[in-house]
């Protein structure tokens, strides 16, 4: 794939305390295939030629990252520990601690640490389809099953039509400064698209599959293994 002329930036928001994992330790630091979770996520993003450099998020008392040896990276990852108490205040943390080596007109590719099987092609996908529109986008997949919403007894209150549902994924692909700013502007948003839409701004969508899943829960952990195994059969 030909390298873009403006550099792509990705940043890893890494600070989160894995709750729904019920784990001891923060799940992005739990074993799989034998490796930190979080390495195969950095490994991905750090082998890609699409992206400069890879900026992971961690929380300011993180006490597991200088456990493991991040040499083998070189110098194309730099953990940054200025993890904030949401995801968002995470990820703007690290926007305002990468300024200085940013331009406004950079890419910044925001990719959760808990999705390890982010794939080569999933990144060259959404770079491709967004290395030059007005706005950006992110990874998202169709919803496949059918949607209930419930009521407050758990009884379903109605069958919410799936025509143009999408399944939000990471990596969201947004310019610096336009990230940057609706971030500082937005309020309780879930993820960076969120922020973008407040703006009135329409990310696209870009499709990915569903082997790039967060992993969240406990039996997640054995699906991303498999996937891992089984990355060609996956795909
Ligand atoms: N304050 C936070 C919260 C989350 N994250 C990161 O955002 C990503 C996606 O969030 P999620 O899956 O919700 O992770 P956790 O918040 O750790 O999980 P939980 O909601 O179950 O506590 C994760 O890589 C997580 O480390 C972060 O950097 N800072
Ligand atoms: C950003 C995200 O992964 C898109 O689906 C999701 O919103 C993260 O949500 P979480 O509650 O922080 O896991």
């Amino acid at each position: 794939m030909r390298i873009p002329t403006t550099r792509c930036f990705a940043i890893v928001p890494a600070a989160g305390s894995g709750s729904r994992m019920r784990s001891e330790q923060p799940k992005q630091y739990l074993s799989l295939l034998g490796q930190p979770l979080i390495r195969h996520t950095l490994a991905a993003l750090c082998a890609s030629p699409v992206i400069d450099r890879v900026y992971v998020v961690l929380s300011v008392g993180d006490q597991e990252w200088d456990r493991h040896d991040w040499t083998s990276f070189g110098n194309r990852l730099v953990p940054l520990f200025c993890g904030g108490a949401s995801r968002a205040d995470s990820v703007l943390n690290g926007l305002r601690a990468i300024a200085d080596d940013t331009s406004e007109s950079d890419w910044v590719l925001v990719h959760d640490a808990a999705r390890p099987c982010l794939a080569p092609w999933h990144i060259e996908n959404l770079v491709r389809e967004l290395i030059h529109d007005e706005v950006g986008g992110i990874l998202a997949v169709p919803v496949a099953d059918t949607l209930k919403q419930a009521d407050s007894h758990q009884h379903i209150a109605a069958t919410v039509p799936r025509d143009g549902l999408w399944q939000a994924q990471t990596p969201q692909m947004f310019r610096y400064v336009m990230l940057k700013r609706a971030l500082e502007s937005a309020r309780n948003v879930t993820d960076e698209a969120s922020a973008i839409e407040a703006m009135g701004l329409r990310p696209r969508l870009v499709r990915g599959d569903p082997t790039n899943l967060k992993v969240t829960y406990p039996l997640d952990l054995h699906l991303a293994e498999w996937i891992l195994q089984h990355r060609e059969e996956a795909s």
